[in-house]
């Protein structure tokens, strides 16, 4: 099993920590430290085909018209049993709050790096200020900066406004409430897709909206600086997430591709478009029907990409295992009960999340309770 922590003497605390952030001298250099360089097996194609995605019309699925709800249904159900990507359209999502949370974004990363780091992500945890990845991972790391903040449906949980006010100062007060309300509109919205994959997966509207009602989820500004050899380096490297539904809004520019049949597909920005993938915790839920697939984000020499990725995430106390109607002699039992927070410890701790998560995750989990 792959060791997730680098060895923390050599990469963040040592002089080689300060070398490898992501910041204006490393970008202008023409060579790059090899540590983000990928093995030849893995480097991007920067030109790949366009994978055909459907774009899933949600008004028209809520408008009760039968024949609107099954062409829906048909085609999330051809999309998420083969690859586990489509489009979100008509989704009703004010165009001005995802223009805030985009600048909110290059307002955040343009920082000094020292002011980003009042919200560093400590070894073991998923929220806070990430920039390359260094003394997490000691190779392959990702070109990218990130940042990740909870959300919580429960009225009691530190809400995303005191998360920033309380990491970052008063004066990201407003910060933190736009990124509330865009992730409270990106709970609704996800409540309306898994309304659809129950009923796509003939278990009915209720099942997994019931399920993720409370949910307990993770936010993610990506931030992708421009790189002087792209085509060595990784945004984000392959990886199938391992949450339960991902509602991405790429800004205009590149990135986003996904290994579907072994070969690599581009899924271009729609501004108008969220995309949407299954992860690994609803591939457990679905018992295997829906997949969780490989996908990855490449860079350009040109221009900073940005996404804004929401990762719905169940209550830490609900147990993913499949409706009774999804496991029968065709469909056995394919992945034991789990809790996200044990999948989520498990991918933090132990192993970097790729297309074999669950199936490590398994094999973790009996070890355990042997
Ligand atoms: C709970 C999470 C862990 C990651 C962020 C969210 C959902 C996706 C996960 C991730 C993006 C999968 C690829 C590897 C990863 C390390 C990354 O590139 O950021 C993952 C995130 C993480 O572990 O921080
Ligand atoms: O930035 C992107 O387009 C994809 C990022 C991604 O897959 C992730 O953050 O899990
Ligand atoms: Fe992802």
């Amino acid at each position: 099993m792959p060791v997730l922590i680098a060895p923390q003497n050599t990469i963040e605390n040592g002089l080689e920590g300060e070398k490898l952030k992501l910041d204006a001298s490393l970008m202008q250099n023409s060579s790059i430290p090899s540590q983000f360089i990928w093995p030849d097996h893995e480097k991007p194609c920067l030109k790949a085909p366009e994978l055909q995605v459907p774009p899933i019309d949600i008004k028209a699925f809520f408008s009760r018209d039968p024949q609107a709800v099954s062409t829906v249904c048909e085609k999330v159900n051809e999309a998420c049993k083969k690859h586990g990507f489509f489009l979100v359209v008509n989704h009703g999502v004010d165009t001005k709050l995802i223009a805030k949370a985009h600048k909110l974004i290059d307002d955040f990363f343009s920082m000094q790096l020292s002011e980003k780091q009042k919200a560093q992500r400590k070894v073991g945890e998923h929220c806070g200020y990430a920039n390359s990845f260094i003394g997490r991972f000691s190779s392959k790391l990702p070109w990218k900066e990130t940042l990740s903040f909870r959300y919580s449906d429960d009225k009691s949980s530190e809400s995303v406004e005191d998360y920033f006010v309380n990491v970052m100062g008063e004066d990201f007060r407003q910060f933190g409430r736009v990124y509330q309300e865009y992730c409270e509109v990106m709970s609704n919205l996800s409540l309306m897709i898994v309304e659809i994959l129950g009923m796509s997966l003939g278990v009915g509207r209720e099942y997994f909206r019931d399920f993720y009602e409370g949910n307990d989820s993770v936010m993610r500004l990506n931030y992708y600086p421009p790189c002087q050899t792209p085509e060595l380096a990784l945004g984000t490297g392959p990886h199938c997430d391992p949450t339960s539904l991902t509602i991405l809004h790429q800004d205009q520019v590149e990135g986003l591709q996904v290994f579907v049949d072994d070969i690599w597909y581009s899924v271009s920005p729609k501004e108008d478009a969220f995309v949407v993938n299954i992860g690994d915790t609803f591939m457990a839920l679905s018992n295997g029907i829906f997949k969780s697939c490989l996908h990855r984000a490449i860079v350009n020499n040109k221009i900073v990409r940005k996404s804004l990725a929401f990762f719905l995430c169940p209550n830490r106390d609900k147990v993913v295992t499949p409706p009774k109607e999804l496991i029968n002699t065709e469909n056995p039992r394919l992945y034991p009960d789990f809790t996200w927070p044990s999948l989520l410890e498990f991918t933090q701790k132990h192993y970097r999340a790729d297309t074999r998560t669950l199936e490590a995750f398994s094999r973790w989990l009996q070890e355990k309770n042997n």
